[in-house]
Parts: structure tokens; sequence; C-alpha cells
């Protein structure tokens, strides 16, 4: 029989205290009161707010586990050497971003943040270490880590480590239900004695709450791929719908009937089919070029130009939709107001990365708009950083205002744009607003969760993604677009 190497889990660790490595962690502590979770960050700051009555990010439900576990089994510290140190089982949660230099760029995930933590990790671990790559990286990074870490076995005898992949699925906004009820976990590992030791000693954890036929156990590089393609899967979805909702517009076919009568074959499914401006947020984007650039370095031309199609798509949807703007406002809204209702790229999240609600703006600046934005969750510094990352400081200070509550954000404006799908943007009062803008008023929906029917009654123009544009044709004779 062989000697187990690696003893029961009964402290985690957790390098990366963002969007994954905060709730998730959160989770683990809830669910496994015999476990110590440590979450670490190089970012002091947000350790402070981690431990803080106001956490780094907004994620509904995530106060309450977090309070309730914060001081008990679940830790938020910046001595990475020291938790690294006492640690059984570590997960490597940091950020996998697109690489904005060098080779790959602006395509390749920049994978120096993971590379740090495991020279991290091989300098300060002092006995054997489960190591768990939870980023999201491209297939045989689990190879490089390993490599890494077999060094510093080579000098010291009692370290020993085994490298799983651990990918996350969660989305945000629903993190803390998608993480206690997950639809699957997915566990990657060597097939050895102690690559299996190691993956039971995982599953072990998440066997506390996922029922054990959820937990699905694969060798590491199909656990790494199967991450890429589920969000690549996800993202083409979007596209597709996102594509069709152009041809919607240009026949009188409704986008949502299409995706409902599509979407009701049990082969298809119904979910991920809601058209929009163009999926937003870290993952998607970044996930399908990390995809596309490994399929363009394992020389598949072909499957790289497939899936760069998705992409495509995204931004001319983006595009196509501030253009629609442009048009229906009579080819010009240089120096017109124009209110944005949301700038998260999704409800429920303060999360702006890769939003479509900043390249739409974008476009809209290029042509002088005035942009009021309204959001319930983002901060205001936020706003103003990430538009001026994509256009300049100066045009934001003259071209952006950022209002606390949307009534005031639409007075005065001549359309709304409906940019993010928050919940309070259906029950506003629509009748108040009409009566302060400027008339001709006209509303864009680009998340389809407005009543055009009754906003028309109101005397609004509206135009919704993937709806036939009927009224320039009935107002103004033409085809809009
Ligand atoms: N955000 C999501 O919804 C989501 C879901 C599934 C998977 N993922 C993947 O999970 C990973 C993390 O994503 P995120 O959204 O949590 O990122 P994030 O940017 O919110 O958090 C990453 C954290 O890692 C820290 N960090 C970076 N290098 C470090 C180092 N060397 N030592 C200590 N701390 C370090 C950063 O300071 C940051 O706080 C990415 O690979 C992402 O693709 C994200
Ligand atoms: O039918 C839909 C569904 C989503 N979206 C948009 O797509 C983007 C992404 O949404 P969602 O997938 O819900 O959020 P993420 O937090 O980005 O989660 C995705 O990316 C994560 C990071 O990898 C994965 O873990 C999740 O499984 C995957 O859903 C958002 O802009 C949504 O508005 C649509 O336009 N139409």
């Amino acid at each position: 029989m062989t000697d187990q190497v690696f003893g029961k889990v009964s402290k985690v660790v957790c390098v990366g205290a963002g969007y994954v490595g905060g709730p998730t962690c959160a989770m683990i502590a809830h669910k496994c009161p015999h476990v110590t979770v440590t979450v670490v960050d190089m970012n002091k700051d947000k350790i402070a707010e981690w431990n803080s009555d106001k956490l780094p990010i907004y994620e509904p439900g995530l106060d309450e586990i977090v309070f309730a576990a914060r001081g008990r089994n679940l830790f938020f510290s910046s001595d990475i050497p020291k938790a690294i140190a006492e640690a059984d089982l570590i997960f490597i949660s940091v950020n996998t971003p697109t690489k904005m230099y060098g080779r790959g760029k602006g395509m390749a995930p920049d994978l120096k943040y993971v590379e740090s933590v495991s020279r991290t990790i091989a300098q300060y671990a002092v006995g054997p270490k489960i190591v768990v790559e939870k980023s999201t990286v491209p297939v045989k990074a689990a190879e490089s880590i390993g490599c890494i870490l077999r060094e510093a076995q080579k000098n010291n005898a009692n370290l020993k480590f085994q490298v799983l992949s651990n990918p996350e699925f969660l989305a945000e906004g629903t993190a803390m239900k998608d993480l206690a009820n997950p639809d699957r976990v997915l566990i990657g590992g060597e097939s050895s004695t102690e690559g299996l030791q190691a993956v039971a000693e995982l599953v072990r954890i998440y066997e506390n709450w996922v029922p054990r036929e959820r937990i699905i156990t694969t060798n590491t590089w199909s656990s790494e791929l199967s991450k890429l393609v589920a969000n690549a899967f996800l993202a083409q979805r979007i596209s597709s719908i996102n594509s069709i909702s152009a041809v919607c517009e240009a026949t009188g076919a409704e986008i949502s009937e299409v995706a409902h009568a599509v979407g009701f074959d049990t082969r298809i499914g119904n979910k991920f089919l809601k058209a929009s401006v163009g999926f937003g947020g870290s993952c998607f984007q970044k996930d399908v070029l990390s995809l596309v650039y490994l399929c363009e370095s394992l020389n598949l031309p072909q499957v790289a130009e497939y899936w760069q199609g998705v992409i495509n798509v995204n931004n001319w949807q983006r595009r196509r939709f501030a253009d629609k703007i442009i048009a229906e406002l009579f080819n010009t809204v240089t120096d017109k107001k124009i209110a944005i209702f949301g700038f998260a790229f999704k409800k429920n999240t303060g999360d702006t990365r890769e939003s479509s609600a900043i390249h739409v703006m974008k476009h809209l600046m290029e042509e002088h708009a005035k942009l009021s934005v309204y959001d319930p969750k983002v901060q205001k510094s936020q706003m103003i950083n990430d538009l001026a990352a994509v256009t300049s400081a100066d045009d934001v200070t003259r071209l952006v205002t950022v209002e606390t509550d949307p009534y005031a954000a639409a007075r005065g404006a001549h359309a709304i744009v409906v940019l993010t799908e928050w919940d309070e943007f259906v029950d506003l009062d629509y009748n108040k607003i009409h009566d302060n803008m400027q008339h001709p008023a006209a509303i864009f929906d680009g998340r389809l969760i407005l009543d055009q029917k009754a906003l028309r009654e109101i005397g609004f123009r509206t135009f919704a993604i993937g709806t036939a544009p009927d009224q320039a044709y009935n107002l103004f004779g033409t085809a809009g677009y």
C-alpha cells in the first residue's frame, strides 16, 4: 500500500482575493466549518476592505456569509509567506487578463501573476502541498506551475507538490447561488498515485455540499480546456442570437419570439439566448481570445477563425447599436444630452470589466454626445477611469456626467439608452421621465427589459434590439439603417 503523501486537508489558502477568490473561499468556509480558510492578496487595501464592513465587491448574499464566517474559520490576510507555509491546499485564483504587450498582445492571457504565485509557493512551502489552479488558464499551464515547483523539490526532500486544475464556473451577480448549487465541479489531475490522492482530497472538500455525481474528475488538460470551451460555447450562443437580432430588425421577426421558439427545442435549450448590446465581463472575450490564440499556436487556423467570429459579431453588435442611436436621433448627436441607464456589464454586480456600456459610450462620445450616466452599483470614479481609458480624460470631463438617480440622468435628455438590465429600470415612472425630456424623446433598449408598447403610448419613440424599426418607417419614411 502506498503512503498517503497528502494528509486530510484542514488548512486551505487562496492566493487572490478577487471576484473568484473571495466568494469561493467564503463558500468553502461556510460549508466546511472544520476547515480553516485564509484568503491572501498582494493588494493590502483590498485585504483591508475584506476585513471591513464594506466588502470590495458587491455580490448578492456574499456579505452575510463573510460576516458570519470571518474570524471563525475565514481569514483575509496579506501575510502570504505565512499562509503558504501553513497551508495543506493552495488555490491560485489570481487574474489572467488578456496580454496588452509583446507576443500574443490582445489575444493571449497574461500568465505572469500565475507564475509569480507559483514561485512564491516554491519559496515559502515547507511540506506537502496540493496546488490548485483556479484561475482560467490555457491548456498545459499546470505543466509550467509544476515545473517551477519541482525545482524547489530538488533542494528540499520534505516538499511534495501536486498541481490540480479546478476551474471556476460561477457567474457574477449569481456567484453565491452558483457556488452553493453548482451544475458541476470539475477537477483535473494526474493519474499517478499521488495525483489521485490529491484529487481525492479536493473532492472531499467539495463533497461537503456538492453531490458526488456532480463532481467530475478528468485529466489535467481536459479540465483546463473545458473551462475555455464552456465560455466559448456560452459566448457563441450570445453572438448567434445577436447576429439573428439584426435579421429580425430587417424583416419584422421579433428576436424574443424567435429565441423562445428556437429554445423550446430541448436539444437547443432556452438559456443564454437573450439578445443584447453584446456580452461584457472579464471572462468571455478574454477566454475566447485565449482559445483563438491557442488554436493559432497549434497551427489550426480554421478553428481559430471560427471562434474569432464570436468576438467579431460582439464588437459589431456594440457598434451597430451605437450607430442605430445616432441614425435615429436624426444622424447627429453632437451636444445632445443622452441618458445612459446602466454601466455594469450585467445586473447585480458593480463590475465594469469589458462592459458593453464602455464601448457604446465611446462611440457616442466620438460623435460629441453629452452623456449622463446612472448605475446603482458602479462608483463614479470607476466609470471615469473606464471611459478615460478608451477616450481621453479631457473628453470624459467635457462630455460625461454621472448622476445618482435615473430621473436626474434623463432630465432634459433627447434619449435614454438602456445598457444594463437592472430590475429597477423596469419600474421607473416613465410618464414623469417623458415629461422632463426633450421631445421627441426616444428610448433605446439594449437589454429588452422595457415594455415598448407602454412606452409608445406615453409618447416615446422606442427602439429595441431585434425589433423591426417600424416607427422609423412610420414617422420618417426611412428604413432606419
Ligand atoms: N470574475 C469571474 O466571474 C470569474 C469566474 C470564473 C473564473 N474566473 C477566473 O478567475 C481568475 C481570477 O479572476 P477574478 O475576477 O477573481 O480576478 P480579480 O482581478 O478580481 O482578482 C485577482 C486578485 O489576484 C491578486 N493577485 C495578482 N497577483 C498576485 C500575486 N502574485 N500574489 C497575490 N495576489 C495576487 C490581485 O491583487 C487581485 O486582487 C481569472 O483567471 C478569471 O479568468 C473569473
Ligand atoms: O443570454 C444572455 C446571457 C448573457 N449575456 C451577457 O453576457 C455577459 C456575461 O454574462 P454571464 O455569463 O452571466 O456573466 P459572467 O460573470 O461573465 O460569467 C461567465 O464567465 C465566467 C468567468 O469565466 C464563468 O465562470 C461563467 O460560467 C460565465 O457565465 C453579460 O454581459 C451578459 O449581459 C447576454 O447578452 N445574453
